[in-house]
């Protein structure tokens, strides 16, 4: 009795793990087929084994697969079970994101539309008609007259940090849960902590409206549920791969990529703070008015001379609001932890940013304008070499949408739901490109040297007509936390400054697992000029 009984289960466990087996590899002859070189493969992990089982960071895993199959110009990988195109050629990669951008205007959607609506309504989601309008409408909100609009509330806010920081060089203690510490004549802290906070309180006051203090007020709801939506790491991690795994079953079990109470909180915050204006007239210089302009159809774009088209309706509203917690409260944060470090440990390059910022404060009266602030090239480049090595974006995802034939030699299809990879962190740390692509040289922007970039090698915006909106607005709020800042204060490396820097191998976030711990010295009035 007991040997029919073990060959069944036998059997039909056997049978179970071919089965299995079938499923996890179903699409890995994808590449075969179209005779594309590709990476070799595991069931069901694909090619990002490493990356799941944290032995490679996601930025360092796009490069060790960008350094594979950058002599065939593009080849193909698996994430989990999704076949990828990835392109390292530049000329390819103009080809997809500029030149042929009509086969490839969406992004690839992993969370279906119908589980997270306000989701799938922000612009980084969006697709093919439903884009094209929304980014049309969305572009005049961004230009540089409406980026000199805001600059006052962004600017407040870079007021508030160092008033802040100075007040705990006194006798202020601040709350528990901000990271500060006193060591001897230094402020010792962690800069994400800090940084999130200053890019939490400018989305609440140039997006939705509302002042808020998160230094002061550090459990205030309105981070408490940033902190919520805008976390890459951990938990939305592991729903992505959900999704990427076995979508029908995650569908059936309608999980949400976005908490539900998160997005109502933001979606009645706006809808609210419309209801106000509109009743009292109110008129405050933020991305609620434009966006209250172009619901109306009246934001005029300064490159067009026609006024919108598109009315927007309040979810569209919410979700554009809501966008800004998504693309760039983390981007934004993480761009100055990485140059906020860099500077401490290379203080030759601090001091002479420093210099930039006190000779320009000296020439505007102190009184900080939107135009000083773009005229600071040494910032820009600090910026933008620290962009360069530490991209918040370390890989960009298209969406092949028509039959294209990429201009490869030889040549090769790309079909229509073909998901495409453009290795950014590869590119900007290949030594091709970027001569000792270790080195944090802000010179490689200098105006005599930024000709010798090769384009679309330098990608942290992105590339073509779906590259990122918010630039303008990402650029002047790093631009003005570094000036008050670097006026005030300067970055020390202390024992707790993690040396060398290792990007975290949990989640997609670009961070650090231990915090960037750095300390800030006070300026003397003799030493900013004053
Ligand atoms: C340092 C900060 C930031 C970085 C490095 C960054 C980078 C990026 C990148 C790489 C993309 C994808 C581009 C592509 O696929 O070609 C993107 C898209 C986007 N970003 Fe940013 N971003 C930043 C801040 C912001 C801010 C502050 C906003 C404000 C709203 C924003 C809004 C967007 C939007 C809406 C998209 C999607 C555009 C579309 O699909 O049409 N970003 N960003």
């Amino acid at each position: 009795m007991i040997i029919p009984n073990f060959m069944y289960w036998a059997t039909v466990f056997l049978g179970l793990l071919l089965v299995l087996y079938l499923y996890g590899t179903k699409n890995y002859d994808y590449f075969l087929k179209r005779n594309m070189p590709s990476l070799q493969q595991s069931p069901f992990i694909g090619n990002f084994g490493p990356f799941l089982f944290r032995k490679r960071s996601y930025p360092d895993h796009i490069k060790w697969m960008y350094d594979r199959l950058k002599a065939y110009s593009y080849g193909g990988v698996f994430q989990l079970m999704t076949p990828y195109v990835m392109i390292c050629n530049p000329e390819l990669i103009k080809a997809v994101t500029v030149k042929d951008f009509d086969h490839f205007t969406d992004r690839n959607q992993v969370v279906p539309k119908d589980i997270d609506p306000v989701f799938a309504k922000t612009l980084t989601m969006l697709k093919g008609e439903q884009w094209k309008e929304a980014r049309s409408t969305l572009t005049p909100v961004f230009t540089s007259s409406k980026m000199k609009m805001m600059f006052e509330l962004v600017s407040e806010c870079g007021v508030q940090l160092v008033e802040f920081l100075e007040k705990c060089c006194g006798n202020y203690t601040p709350e528990k849960v901000i990271k500060i510490e006193k060591g001897g004549k230094l402020l010792v802290m962690e800069m994400r902590d800090i940084f999130t906070r200053f890019a939490n309180d400018i989305i609440a006051t140039a997006a939705f409206g509302i002042s808020v203090d998160s230094l002061t007020n550090p459990k205030n709801d309105f981070y408490v549920m940033g902190s919520d939506i805008s976390d890459l790491g951990g938990k939305r991690a592991l729903i992505w791969f959900g999704y990427l795994l076995c979508s029908p079953l995650m569908r059936l079990l309608n999980v949400t990529f976005m908490s539900k109470k998160v997005i109502h909180f933001f979606k009645s915050i706006v809808l609210k703070t419309i209801d106000v204006r509109e009743r009292e007239g109110i008129t405050r210089p933020d991305l609620i008015h434009l966006l209250m302009q172009a619901k109306k159809g009246v934001l005029e774009d300064q490159n067009s001379p026609t006024k919108t088209k598109t009315k927007l309706d309040d979810d569209d509203l919410a979700a554009h609001a809501f966008q800004f917690f998504l693309a760039g409260f983390h981007s934004s944060a993480t761009l100055l932890c990485f140059s906020t470090h860099q500077l401490a440990v290379h203080p030759d390059i601090q001091v002479r940013l420093q210099e930039e910022i006190d000779d320009t404060l000296r020439q505007c009266g102190s009184n900080i304008t939107y135009e000083a602030v773009q005229s600071m090239k040494y910032l820009d480049m600090v910026l933008s070499e620290t962009l360069r090595k530490y991209p918040p974006g370390p890989g960009l995802e298209r969406c092949c949408v028509k039959e294209y034939t990429l201009p490869s030699d030889p040549p090769v299809q790309i079909h229509p739901g073909d998901a495409v990879l453009l290795p950014v962190f590869g590119l900007h740390r290949d030594p091709e490109y970027f001569p000792d692509p270790e080195r944090f040289d802000p010179d490689r922007f200098s105006d005599e040297n930024k000709h010798n970039i090769k384009p679309y090698t330098y990608l942290p915006f992105g590339s073509g007509p779906r590259a990122c909106i918010g630039n303008r607005f990402a650029l002047m709020e790093a631009k003005v936390a570094m000036v008050h800042l670097l006026s005030r204060f300067t970055l020390k490396v202390v024992s707790k400054t993690p040396i060398p820097l290792e990007i975290t191998k949990k989640g997609y976030n670009m961070t650090v697992d231990g915090g960037f711990w750095l300390g800030l010295e006070q300026r003397s009035k003799k030493q900013t000029g004053d």
